[in-house]
């Protein structure tokens, strides 16, 4: 077998993309000047006097982030970062950016050099009568974000990395092969992962979890990423995630970060832009009724009922508070579930042995407000029925 080592020529570079061919240095020196076009000086490759200027690469203004929208120019810009070998992390997100999505890219920039995050909402994970036509869309504020955190980032000597890249294809980049069903029976090219996407959230939104690991599947071969951060808000993504890499032997380590909350306890969350200012007062009883779940166990509860119960208790007790007040100034609610699980597969426990702990989880709808006053704050497209998550890990002990 003829066995020759390569010699990389750069053939052009242009801010931090680099396309590199490689010629087979055994050729002798007259045959590999052949080879390369008349404008190559030096090994370097030049392009053409004459040739016109490439168009410049799209970038959030007044930052060096790179704004890639296909999946060919994704992988343009990933490959040096390959022969470099330098990290690449990659940080999912749906946009309409908050401080839970900043802290996952803050982690992301600590031990990596590169970090891309993509901003994608993917039509697989929402069900047909879902808030894919309303889900907030803010790429302006996305984008500020995203460059006040880079220059953040800039500024602590700690950090392996800054913002290198964001990510926000089409739908027609990510599904070439025609826009994805929503219906549960839809065919397709869907990655399943059962029966940890079957329970708890994946009982209420059944194609939820089917629509989350085809993408993050696509996301992760796109962008070949070290490392994934996920935010344990959304607990079971994690557990489903982490089946993900397992299962189809991605050469990837998952990393999830702790739930960012407001001062009151509410987990923050794109979608509570659709709360207003009523349902947002109210919004905390999820957490409320989790942390006295989670009293109940440190207290030395240890089955279901004890542990569940106090949570249950919370709910009642703040709705009946709540039916209690006039139509024009209640806010309604209805607990989707509550749930104790065990932290690998989401089964629901009966009793949560210590040396593993479990996950308290669970879910409301905050229904429509009733009876809306003039000029009232009702929320992001009128304030529709918003489904709230939330969830507190129990450590082993
Ligand atoms: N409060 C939070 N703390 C930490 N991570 C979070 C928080 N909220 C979301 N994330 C994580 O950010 C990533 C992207 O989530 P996504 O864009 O869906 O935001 P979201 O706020 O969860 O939106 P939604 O309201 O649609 O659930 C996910 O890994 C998610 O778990
Ligand atoms: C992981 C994710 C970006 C996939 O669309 C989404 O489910 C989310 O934002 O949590
Ligand atoms: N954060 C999970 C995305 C979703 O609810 O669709």
């Amino acid at each position: 077998m003829n066995t020759t080592r390569v010699q990389e020529v750069v053939l052009f570079e242009e801010s931090r993309d680099v396309v590199k061919f490689m010629y087979p240095t055994a050729l002798p020196s007259r045959q590999l000047q052949r080879t390369c076009p008349p404008n190559a000086h030096n090994g370097h490759l030049l392009p053409p006097p004459s040739s016109p200027p490439r168009p410049a690469f799209e970038k959030i203004p007044s930052t060096s982030i790179r704004v890639l929208r296909t999946v060919s120019a994704l992988r343009r810009w990933r490959r040096p970062h390959t022969l470099d070998q330098r990290t690449v992390a990659l940080v999912p997100t749906m946009g309409a950016l908050h401080e839970g999505h900043l802290s996952l890219i803050r982690a992301a920039a600590r031990d990596n050099h590169e970090v891309v995050v993509s901003i994608y909402v993917n039509p697989a994970q929402f069900g047909l009568s879902e808030d894919l036509e309303s889900y907030p869309v803010t790429w302006a504020t996305d984008t500020a974000a995203l460059a006040a955190l880079d220059r953040e980032l800039a500024e602590d000597g700690a950090n392996l990395g800054r913002v290198s890249a964001v990510f926000a294809p089409s739908t027609a980049e990510m599904y070439p092969g025609g826009f994805p069903g929503q219906a549960v029976e839809s065919k397709g090219s869907f990655v399943s992962i059962t029966p940890v996407g079957e329970v708890l959230e994946g009982a209420s939104r059944p194609t939820f979890f089917r629509g989350v690991a085809t993408v993050c599947m696509k996301l992760f071969n796109v962008v070949a990423p070290e490392r994934v951060y996920f935010g344990q808000k959304d607990v079971q993504q994690t557990v489903v995630i982490r089946s993900l890499v397992r299962d189809f032997l991605m050469p990837v380590e998952l990393v999830v970060g702790p739930t960012t909350r407001a001062a009151d306890g509410l987990a923050l969350s794109s979608r509570n832009v659709y709360l207003g200012e009523r349902r947002r007062r109210v919004a905390t009883v999820l957490h409320r009724a989790l942390k006295a779940a989670e009293a109940a166990y440190l207290g030395g509860g240890r089955e279901r009922e004890v542990v569940l119960g106090a949570a249950r208790r919370v709910a009642e007790e703040v709705l009946a508070e709540q039916m209690a007040l006039a139509p024009e100034e209640r806010v309604r609610f209805e607990v989707d579930y509550l749930a104790l699980s065990d932290p690998t597969t989401m089964e629901e426990l009966e009793v949560v042995d210590p040396a593993k702990g479990g996950i308290l989880s669970g879910a409301i709808r905050m229904l429509p407000v009733e009876a809306p006053q003039e000029g009232e704050d009702l929320g992001h497209s009128g304030g529709p029925l918003v489904r709230l998550i939330d969830n507190i890990i129990l450590p082993p002990s």
